[in-house]
């Protein structure tokens, strides 16, 4: 090797910032929302380099928006004070004190911890959750559950479990002019003024709607959606997972999860990708070079 041959690695470092360019083009002033799940919040190392791919991208000019689940830490707390909890179709019935210990884990406590952590990773976040600003709207949802006896769907009352029915990006959008990434707990006022839980993904995907995000992605704790054999499933549309939740290959919180992705497309997000949110920098490999992960949905 002479002086003029950079040594392989230094080369692959360069190669790979060279590969990422025309992404770094392509996403410059877009509105990325990242939807991080519970189960996705490893340990304080994942927990570092979330943070870290934040400050990232937007440094390099993306608005990332965070909106965060916590439904395993919220049934954590709910076995703590011991009140009993039941899911619905991936939807936790939330009676009256479910939903004020749902918004302590939430806004309280995740929230703050996940702007210390983007604090650490040497960015500017703001905590908020759905009922600040009037930033969401919630309805109640009017549950449903099949009945394996009469083969129908029959009614069931999930309590005050809500979905957005208005969004109003302003807040989030004066936040991102100023440098800041805002990071938003899954929490709302009802038209009633009680307070609702929503399902993490359905509050971020309503969010990305509204804000014709670029990209959507929901970090989760599986590679992406599985067959039925296990493999992972690469790029679906709408008329697919319609197929895949009718034959009962999509199950539990994939169901939500899936139903916002559609929405979200369907409402001009330009894809949805669902990813494992545990490997190391998953999403920075997803958006900058030719290497997808995980299961993208398109329209
Ligand atoms: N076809 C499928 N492919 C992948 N995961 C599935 C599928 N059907 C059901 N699931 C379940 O959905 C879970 C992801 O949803 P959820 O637990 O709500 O995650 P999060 O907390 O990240 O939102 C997976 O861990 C898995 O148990
Ligand atoms: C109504 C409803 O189910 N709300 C969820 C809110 C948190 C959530 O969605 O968290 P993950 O994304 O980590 O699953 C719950 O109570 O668990």
């Amino acid at each position: 090797m002479t002086n003029h041959d950079p040594d392989a690695a230094l080369l692959a470092k360069a190669e790979t910032l060279t590969e990422a360019l025309p992404y770094l083009q392509r996403y410059a002033g877009k509105t990325f929302v990242v939807k991080y799940g519970g189960h996705a919040m490893g340990d304080p190392e994942r927990q570092r380099d979330f943070a870290e791919d934040m400050v990232l991208l937007k440094a390099i000019g993306v608005n990332p928006v965070v909106v965060h689940g916590g439904g395993p830490q919220i049934g954590a707390m709910l076995k703590r004070l011991g009140v009993e909890s039941q899911f619905v179709n991936g939807l936790r019935v939330t009676d009256a004190a479910t939903a004020q210990i749902a918004e302590m884990v939430l806004a309280g406590s995740i929230n703050k911890e996940i702007v210390s952590w983007i604090a650490a990773a040497g960015g500017r976040a703001v905590g908020i959750s759905g009922k600040d600003a009037g930033l969401v709207i919630a309805e109640k949802v009017q549950g449903r559950e099949a009945d394996p006896l009469k083969g129908i769907e029959r009614h069931v009352d999930l309590g005050f479990v809500g979905e957005p029915v208005a969004v109003d990006p302003r807040l989030i959008e004066s936040l991102s002019a100023d440098g800041i990434i805002p990071v938003i707990a899954p929490v709302a006022i009802g038209l009633d003024g009680h307070t609702y839980n929503i399902n993490a993904d359905t509050m971020a995907g309503a969010i990305a709607a509204r804000l014709g995000a670029a990209r959507f992605f929901l970090l989760t704790d599986v590679a992406g959606v599985l067959d039925k054999q296990g493999e992972l499933m690469t790029d679906l549309n709408p008329a697919r997972i319609a197929e895949l939740r009718a034959d009962g290959t999509i199950s539990g919180g994939m169901i939500p999860k899936l139903e916002t992705c559609v929405s979200a497309v369907e409402a001009g997000v330009d894809a949805a990708v669902i990813l494992d949110g545990r490997v190391p920098h998953g999403m920075l490999l997803e958006i900058f070079t030719r290497q997808g992960a995980g299961t993208l949905v398109r329209r």
